[in-house]
């Protein structure tokens, strides 16, 4: 089933050491089919070289395996909790990249200081809270996905504008339209933290944050005046007219 959909997956998955986003087998890729609310991730430490389409594992969203003959990434429940509570999103990437996971780690934003970020990230990228541990049937569930939408509701921060979150302790997770556009957030992501480091090395003072209209400007161009973006619509439009 969904044989397009794990051809996608497994070329999305293929594109992150080819990006250099992962050693190892430190990274995995999904994508959803929101009419069967399906979604294919890649199996569990399998490595890069050897994978193949047909190993790309069929998950629901209640993180049942519909179909693979492997178990699915260690960290499906986080993609399947993105899934359930980010409605517009169709691909999620989590990776080791390690400019982002050393921001993950700092437990510290990378922040928009150029248009090289304000390009694909409307909005300072957060630093996640570390992880909680629920015991659920007597077993420990790493709550990744609930820190994630926790510090976005907290936060007031749009998913659909700023599609990427440093989880501390862990690392990035990036979500987009597809596999392939949560990849291409994946690996900009990688590229403005290594900008943030190095912008606050040279002036640790650095607050030469890009102002939010700018980056509702930004968002707008790439997504239509219309789109709703935490404000009120009309001033939102005033915005995207300047
Ligand atoms: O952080 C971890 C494991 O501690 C994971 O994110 C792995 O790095 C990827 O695991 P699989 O997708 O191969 O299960």
């Amino acid at each position: 089933m969904l044989e397009d959909l794990k051809q996608k997956v497994y070329d999305a998955n293929m594109l992150l050491p080819k990006l250099d986003l992962v050693t190892f087998t430190w990274g995995n890729v999904s994508q959803i089919d929101r009419e069967s609310g399906l979604f294919v991730i890649k199996p569990s430490g399998v490595d890069y070289d050897k994978l193949r389409p047909e190993d790309m594992v069929v998950v629901n969203l209640k993180g049942e395996v519909v179909e693979g003959d492997m178990n699915p990434s260690s960290d499906t429940p986080t993609h399947m909790y993105l899934y359930n509570h980010f409605p517009n999103i169709g691909g999620v990437v989590h990776t080791h990249s390690p400019w982002a996971v050393s921001f993950a780690q700092a437990k510290k934003d990378v922040q928009a200081f150029g248009t090289t970020h304000a390009d694909t990230f409307y909005g300072d990228v957060p630093a996640a809270d570390a992880l909680t541990q629920d015991e659920i049937e007597g077993e420990y569930e790493l709550n990744t996905g609930e820190v994630i939408v926790r510090t976005f509701k907290e936060r007031g921060i749009d998913p659909d504008a700023v599609p990427a979150v440093l989880v501390s302790q862990h690392g990035p997770f990036t979500w987009g339209k597809d596999a392939a556009d949560a990849v291409h957030n994946a690996k900009v992501l990688e590229v403005v933290a290594e900008m943030n480091y190095h912008t606050l090395m040279l002036n640790p003072y650095s607050d030469n944050h890009v102002p939010q209209y700018l980056l509702d400007k930004h968002y707008y161009r790439k997504h239509g005046a219309n789109a709703y973006y935490g404000q009120d619509n009309a001033k939102s439009k005033d915005h995207a007219k300047h």
